[in-house]
Order: C-alpha cells, then structure tokens, then sequence
C-alpha cells in the first residue's frame, strides 16, 4: 500500500480551519470540498489515459484521453458525500457508486447498511472517498467489497488519517495484488480511547450535516 500526504500550503491553510472547533457546518462543508479538489489532483496522478490525437484551429496535437472503462467514485455515507462534489469536478466522466457504512462507537466496529454499486468492477479504477481514516476498520471493508467484485487499483481520499488506521490496512491489504493507496490531507498523531483522531476535527459526519 502506497501512502501520500499532500504537502502543499493551501491544503495545510484549508485544513487548519476545517479543524477550528468554530468553523461551522457551511463553512465546514465549503473547506472540505476546496480539500479534496487538491487531493483529487494528487489521487489522479495514475489515473488510466492513451494516447490521442487532436485537430486544433491551426495544426495536429498529440495529447492524452481517459480510457474505458470509466473511473468509479465511491463515497462512503455519510461523511464520504461531503467529498462528492469536489471529486468528480475533476472528474466529471467518473461514474458514482455508494456505499453506506457506520462505525459503531463501543466496538469500533464498522457495519455496512448500504451498498449501490456495480456487480462486476473488473478493470476499473475505484477511488473511495471518506473524509477520517481512523481504526481503518471502515476503509478497509469497503476496500475489501471493491476488490471482491474485481476492482484492480484502489485509491482512498481522506481528509484525515491515523498512523493505527494506516498500519491496519498496510496489514490487511499485504500481498494483494491490485494497488491501493491512500492519499490524505495530513497523517495525525494517533487515535484517543474512543477511536478519535487525535488533534483531528471531531466527528466528520455531525460537523458537516450535524449531529443525528
Ligand atoms: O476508521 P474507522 O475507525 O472505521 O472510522 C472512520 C469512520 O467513522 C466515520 O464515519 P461514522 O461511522 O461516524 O459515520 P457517518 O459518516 O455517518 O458519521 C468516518 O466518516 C469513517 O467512515
Ligand atoms: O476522529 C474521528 C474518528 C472517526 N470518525 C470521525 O468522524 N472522526
Ligand atoms: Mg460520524
């Protein structure tokens, strides 16, 4: 498993307010948006492209295109969907899938209430989106649901991740063959006895459509 974290001064500016305890929700949901578009810069780097030829006004240009299959972007509710909209303005032709998982907060344990996604992901580049790596119990069950139904490459965005939720899934993922990586905003300093991370910004989820 590859790990990045994106070293660049807007991303470290928009991260400190989104964890300032008094940056409210549109706020919140405005920064957290702003984040991924500069991740998803960094996540797309091996994003699957041929070559392609061009008519410009005045001459022949060589570039690039997207292949086929099409990228599938999968945000894991609820918190994932406040990522939504900043991937796929990168990646407008990306198809969407959805995955609803919730962390219960005694076992720490993440259960899946519900999946909208395609049966057969062979061949296709999936990049989930979930805004706190934390146990890594979460991405790690729906990094597992990807590659059961054959998706080959795996990139997870987070705003947030915890060296433990690292180390979980560098474990559960060791010798599979697809490539995953994780590429986030910042590695924290670890997580509290709750599971938290640790400074991080609270409860993603409540900060972004409050508390249920
Ligand atoms: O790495 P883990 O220890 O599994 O924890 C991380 C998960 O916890 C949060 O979701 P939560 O369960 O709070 O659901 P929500 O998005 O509906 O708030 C977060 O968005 C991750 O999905
Ligand atoms: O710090 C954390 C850990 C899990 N989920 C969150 O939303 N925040
Ligand atoms: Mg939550």
């Amino acid at each position: 498993m590859q790990t990045h974290a994106v070293d660049h001064p807007l991303v470290a500016h928009k991260l400190t307010t989104l964890r300032d305890e008094r940056t409210d929700s549109p706020t919140f949901r405005r920064l957290a948006d702003e984040l991924v578009t500069l991740l998803a810069y960094e996540a797309t780097r091996d994003v699957r492209v041929a070559p392609a030829t061009v008519a410009t006004p005045v001459a022949t240009a060589q570039g690039v295109q997207l292949t086929a299959p099409k990228p599938l972007v999968v945000p894991i509710l609820r918190a994932g969907l406040g990522m939504l909209d900043g991937m796929t303005r990168l990646l407008p032709t990306a198809e969407v899938g959805f995955l609803g998982m919730v962390r219960d907060e005694g076992s720490l344990q993440a259960e899946t209430y519900a999946t909208r996604l395609p049966d057969d992901l062979s061949g296709r580049q999936c990049y989930v989106l979930d805004p706190m790596l934390a146990t890594g119990g979460t991405l790690a069950a729906a990094i597992k649901l990807l590659l059961d139904r054959g998706a080959d490459d795996v990139t997870a965005l987070c705003l947030l991740a915890a060296p433990e939720g690292l180390d979980h899934l560098a474990k559960a993922f060791e010798g599979t063959g697809a490539p995953i990586r994780v590429v986030t905003a910042a590695i924290d300093d670890r997580l509290d006895g709750n599971g938290y991370i640790i400074p991080g910004l609270g409860d993603a989820g409540d900060r972004l459509y409050g508390v249920v």
